[in-house]
């Protein structure tokens, strides 16, 4: 689709005076999924403002018959930024005056405190108050920042989100109370160390173990003590070197189909929904990657591969539940939602039962000579290494380790490659840096181990996005005994959220937090992590619960990165869900909006148009005399294509 010379111009429709409120009522909703309002009903002007990609496109410009479009000059672009950003302000204005008026802070009580606020009430100044209470303050230990809201506020989005505007307010550490529940929200990165490694044992995951129990069971993500060690100390080895230099090629191969399903697209102009897909392929991956099993879910939607995902979502939504409504002991008997996930569940469990049946048949008959970085070569998978280890477990413990690593190396997976491409597709200028390395390291073949290395830029555009998108977003724990939280105390049994997400946009740690700036990691620089970021930057947590599949995780993505942005290009499809204008953070435009379970997911999917590429060096070919001979490149093949595409186009990798 081509862009019109305005591309991203953003229209105005002159003021409500032209569109009669019923005109309005009836055509705004129509206009709003074809032009999207990056400002409504400004309160100066009581204008509609639309922004629109492709506005030059004959079939968009139609829809606007009988109505005066135009496009705002520059100036008019400016006052229209200009208003967001004072209306994002008013907004923050208004949250630190909700703050202030101490609707959000939890009154602290006892005698000195009643006191001290009954003279101050008397209009004592506070000079003198402190003066008098100076005792009272030497004794007491620092409190804890509190705030208190209605878990409504968090409801209506992200719960991430709302956390962040509280940092700004209160701080690297603050207590959030909602009725009955209180958590610790943590975003102040010696803090984070603190629970996350240097007293990492003072911690357990909490609510994260209960929410998870019927799904992991006591797999390594939610257990603790005992049944961790030992666990993390037997799979841990199962990841070697060689085992992840070996899975390259699946992922290159599962890339590959999907390349596939894309080209189709591509042929067919037809819209992708890469959410999904992406989440398809980091299931097939992690499929075989654990135990040997093809889900071939890029083409098959039911049996397995639907019990997979009712089970995820059903622990995603677990994870944001105001309250645990599936431990209520009927619901679970009449709620057709909860027979579901047990059907799911029971089937899920069978398959793998099976799988580690044959697993072990498989093992009994190899002649086997087990060393550390042991890998049979039909079977490389995680459960191969396991029970040819003598992994001394009861199945239920590998069925739920299995489990485990099935969730957590797939969603996460998925979730890194879906806002990777979306923030690719609003800095054409990374894509196209992008593109050139990986032309240049890979040309037409598949990834290997030693590519990895080379991609350089490629790994530094995964690392920025997963800055800007850490998923999980929060790491969950519980605090096992007393401990100290920088200054302050705090008792045995708190439940602490630690924000990643806060710590990642931290306007104090980073220099523009919010800008998508691959170039901020030095290509020469080691590759960033919690360590030599000083967990500022925690993309797999860090300290010895940190993520068993990182190296895993970072091939994969780069291995699908490089080998789809070598084969298309992407955009935001036409009729995606609107841009809408973020008060919090004035002018700038998010166009996929994000809603969370474990990991942040967009709403309404990550619908794009993908484009195949020309390869640059058949271009410029193209521009040399060669191209006297007779054949017309622009001549139309039967399926639609030009030779010039025919040949430009990047074929598919072989090995
Ligand atoms: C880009 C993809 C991934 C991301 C962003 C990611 C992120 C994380 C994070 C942040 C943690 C720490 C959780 C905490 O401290 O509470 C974690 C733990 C874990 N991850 Fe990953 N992960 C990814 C891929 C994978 C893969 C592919 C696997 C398996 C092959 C995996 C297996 C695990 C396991 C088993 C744990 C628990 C470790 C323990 O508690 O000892 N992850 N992951």
């Amino acid at each position: 689709m081509m862009m019109g010379a305005n591309a991203t111009a953003p229209f105005y429709i002159p003021s409500s005076s032209l569109l009669s409120s019923t005109t309005k009522h009836h055509l705004l909703p129509q206009l709003k999924t074809t032009f999207t309002p990056i400002l409504t009903n400004s309160s100066s002007s009581k204008s509609y403002y639309y922004r629109h990609p492709t506005i030059g496109h004959h079939r968009e410009k139609r829809k606007l018959e009988g109505f005066t479009v135009r496009t705002l000059s520059s100036e008019e672009e400016e006052v229209v930024l200009e208003e967001q950003k004072e209306e994002g302000n008013k907004q923050l204005d208004q949250l630190y005056q909700r703050i202030a008026s101490g609707e959000f802070t939890v009154n602290q009580s006892g005698f000195p405190y009643s006191l001290r606020n009954g003279l101050s009430k008397l209009g004592i100044p506070s000079e003198i108050l402190d003066y008098l209470f100076k005792w009272d303050q030497a004794n007491a230990s620092p409190q804890i920042p509190e705030a208190k809201g209605q878990i409504s506020a968090i409801r209506s989005e992200p719960f991430f989100i709302p956390l962040y505007r509280l940092y700004l307010a209160y701080g690297g550490i603050f207590r959030l109370t909602f009725g009955p529940k209180s958590f610790l929200i943590v975003s102040d990165p010696s803090i984070a160390k603190h629970i996350l490694k240097d007293n990492s044992k003072a911690y357990s995951k909490g609510i994260l173990a209960e929410i998870l129990e019927f799904v992991m069971g006591k797999g390594l993500i939610p257990a603790d003590g005992d049944v961790w060690r030992v666990r993390r100390r037997a799979i841990v080895p199962a990841l070697h070197q060689k085992y992840v230099a070996a899975m390259i090629s699946l992922f290159g191969q599962a890339t590959d189909r999907l390349c596939k399903k894309l080209d189709a697209a591509a042929s067919d102009g037809e819209d992708v929904e890469m959410e999904s897909l992406f989440s398809r392929l980091t299931l097939d991956i992690i499929g075989k990657a654990v135990f040997n099993y093809d889900f071939d879910s890029l083409t098959n939607d039911a049996g397995i591969v639907e019990a997979v995902y009712t089970v995820l979502r059903e622990a995603e939504d677990r994870s944001v539940a105001p309250i645990p409504f599936w431990e209520i002991p009927i619901w679970k008997n009449i709620s057709p939602r909860q027979k579901k996930v047990s059907g799911a569940l029971k089937l899920i469990n069978g398959t793998l039962d099976d799988l580690i049946d044959i697993c072990k048949r498989m093992v009994d008959e190899e002649e086997l000579q087990f060393h550390e970085e042991y890998m049979n070569e039909q079977d490389p998978s995680i459960l191969h290494f396991l029970l040819a280890s003598g992994d001394d477990v009861s199945s239920k413990q590998l069925r739920d380790d299995l489990m485990t690593m099935l969730i957590a190396g797939h969603e996460t997976s998925a979730a890194v490659l879906t806002w990777t491409f979306y923030l690719l597709s609003k800095e054409p200028i990374v894509l196209s840096k992008l593109q050139d390395e990986v032309d240049s390291v890979l040309g037409d073949r598949f990834p290997t181990i030693e590519d990895m290395k080379k991609l350089k830029y490629t790994n530094r555009v995964i690392n920025e996005s997963m800055r800007l998108y850490p998923q999980p977003p929060v790491l969950i724990r519980r605090s096992l005994e007393d401990d100290m939280l920088g200054k302050y105390p705090i008792k045995r049994g708190e439940d602490i959220f630690i924000s990643v997400w806060n710590l990642h946009r931290s306007p104090n740690l980073w220099e523009d937090a919010d800008k998508f700036n691959p170039e901020r990691w030095p290509l020469d620089g080691p590759n960033p992590n919690e360590t030599n970021q000083n967990f500022r930057y925690l993309p797999f947590g860090g300290g010895p619960r940190k993520c068993v599949g990182d190296m895993f995780a970072s091939y994969e993505t780069l291995v699908a990165v490089a080998m789809l942005v070598r084969r298309f290009n992407f955009e935001i499809a036409l009729g995606a869900p609107p841009e809408h204008a973020d008060p919090f953070k004035g002018p700038i435009v998010v166009q996929v909006q994000m809603t969370t379970g474990a990991t942040i997911h967009t709403t309404e999917g990550l619908n794009m148009t993908v484009t195949r590429r020309l390869k640059p060096s058949v271009a410029r070919v193209l521009e040399m005399p060669v191209l006297k001979v007779d054949v017309d490149p622009y001549v139309n093949l039967s399926n639609g294509d030009t030779l010039l595409s025919k040949r430009g186009e990047v074929s598919s990798p072989h090995s």
